[in-house]
Parts: structure tokens; sequence; C-alpha cells
């Protein structure tokens, strides 16, 4: 039997203010050990989608199931805890520069430490752990180094050794080598599918670049417009058939819709 999918959105639609839907009627499962490549043009609302599913969107229609807990109608001490099981990458890498490399992952785990003293009050299992996760992301020689002082694709490390600190149930990736060289952005998405594929997190990724998520992704969810147009198992799918979520020339006629029901 399948396992449960760990993020189940059906038929989500989020307007902002009294503005258009941003998405409309849009559907998305994400499984354990898999990583998912968000495809589409910028507005497209790939951003929104990853907000809906820490509660950050105004959603006015549809469900969004996050590590089983109903998103759309969750107690505010509860929306915490689901947020803790969420680790997120963004593309600025969100490090808080004067902070050492070490500080910077110790943050990670602030949910489950208490009110501490960043300076020195992490237990030594935290900094036992927020080592081995250095270690483990190529680092652990820059852990007292300020974080500001590192290369971009350093600092992207830190930040996916912070987001497993938290312990994450599914992890969000927001465009996390946009700012990156192609040498860097290969490592960063082998990093991530890695976290998918053997700690069996589910790992959702925003691109922009076709040729990183055909090489890096399982499967490939485009939107357009706010609607998903693709989606499928990357293996069944290549550059020409993706260039349907790029195409505005034909942004006035209905496209083909391409997902592996077809
Ligand atoms: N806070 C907001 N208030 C009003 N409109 C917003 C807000 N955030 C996003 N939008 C609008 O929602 C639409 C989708 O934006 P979103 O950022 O989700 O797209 P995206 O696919 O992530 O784009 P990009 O690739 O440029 O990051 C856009 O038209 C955008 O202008």
């Amino acid at each position: 039997m399948t396992a449960p999918a760990l993020v189940s959105v059906r038929g989500l639609r989020v307007a902002y203010g009294d503005g258009p839907l941003v998405l409309d009627g849009v559907d998305l499962d994400l499984h354990t050990g898999e990583m998912v490549a968000l495809l589409g043009s910028s507005g497209s609302g790939k951003s929104t989608l990853m907000r809906s599913l820490t509660g950050f969107a105004p959603i006015s229609g549809g469900s969004v199931h996050v590590v089983g807990h109903d998103m759309t109608n969750l107690p505010r001490r509860r929306l915490r805890t689901v947020r803790a099981s969420v680790g997120q990458v963004f593309q600025q890498f969100n490090l808080v520069g004067r902070l050492s490399v070490l500080t910077n992952v110790l943050t990670g785990a602030l949910h489950d430490a208490g009110p501490i003293n960043l300076a020195g009050g992490f237990s030594s299992a935290h900094r036992r752990r927020a080592m081995e996760l250095l270690d483990r992301v190529g680092i652990a020689h820059k852990a007292t180094d300020q974080a500001r002082s590192l290369s971009g694709g350093q600092q992207q490390r830190v930040a996916i050794a912070r987001a497993l600190m938290q312990r994450p149930r599914i992890v969000l990736a927001d465009e996390p080598v946009a700012s990156l060289d192609p040498r860097m952005s290969h490592a960063v998405l082998g990093l991530l599918r890695e976290i998918a594929h053997d700690d069996g997190i589910p790992v959702l990724v925003s691109l922009h670049v076709l040729a990183l998520a055909l090489e890096h992704s399982d499967r490939v969810v485009g939107l357009r417009h706010g609607q998903v147009l693709v989606s499928a198992p990357t293996a069944q799918l290549d550059a020409a058939t993706l260039n349907v979520l790029y195409d505005h020339e034909n942004d006035n006629e209905e496209a083909t819709r391409v997902d592996d029901h077809a």
C-alpha cells in the first residue's frame, strides 16, 4: 500500500486582497522520498503555492493538508508546530551574517530548545548534531567563521544544514540555486536530492532552469497562470514539452495539459 502523502493539496485557490486568483484549482501531492521540481514563469504562482504550505497565503478555497494537518483551519499554536516540521531554503540563504556558521545551524533547533541565549544556550546534543550536519554538507571546517564570509554555495549548504536541524518532515526550497553558478547549482541540488532519497524527506524545489529540473527531479509540477499545466514523472518529460509553461505568445489560448494520466 502506498504511504499517505505528506502534502496533499486539492483545488487550491488563492487571491491577494481583492485581486484576481493567483492560484486557481491547484492539486499537489508530495510523497516520502521524492524530489519534485516546481516550474513556471515569473508570476505563475510558485512562491504562493509554497507559502500556502506554511500558512502564509490567503487561501480562498480548496484544501491544504501538511503532515496530516488541515492548514485552512488550524489554531495558531498548532500552526507553529506544523511550520517547525517544514524545513525551508531560500534564494538569498537568509543566514544571520554576523553569527558563526555553527550558530546559524543551531537556530534551526530554536523551536525545540525553548527560550535560550544564542551565545551559549544550546545543549551539547544540539551542538553535536549541528556539527554532524555541517560535516554532511561539507562545511564543518567553517563552523566558527562568520556566515557572511562564506561563498554563496557554502552559505546555501549552511542553510540546508539549518533546515535539517529542525528534523523536518518536508523541505521547501524556493529558487535555492538562482544566485549560484552552474557548478554550485548542481552541488546544492544534488544535496537536496540526497536528502529526499536517502532521508526520505520529500523536497519541493522551485527552479527556473529546465535542464536542472530534468537532471535532478523525480517529478515535475508546472504552473501557468496559477493552474497546473504539467504534472508527470521527469523521465517522461523533455525541455520541448516543458516549454509550454513559458509560451507567452499563446497566452490567450488553452494550452494542452501534460500529466501522467494522459
Ligand atoms: N503579497 C502579495 N500581494 C499581492 N500580490 C501578490 C503577492 N505575492 C504575490 N503576488 C502576485 O501573485 C502572483 C504570483 O506570484 P508568485 O510570487 O507566487 O509567483 P512566482 O511564480 O513565484 O514568481 P517568481 O518566479 O517571479 O518568483 C503574481 O501576479 C504576484 O504579483
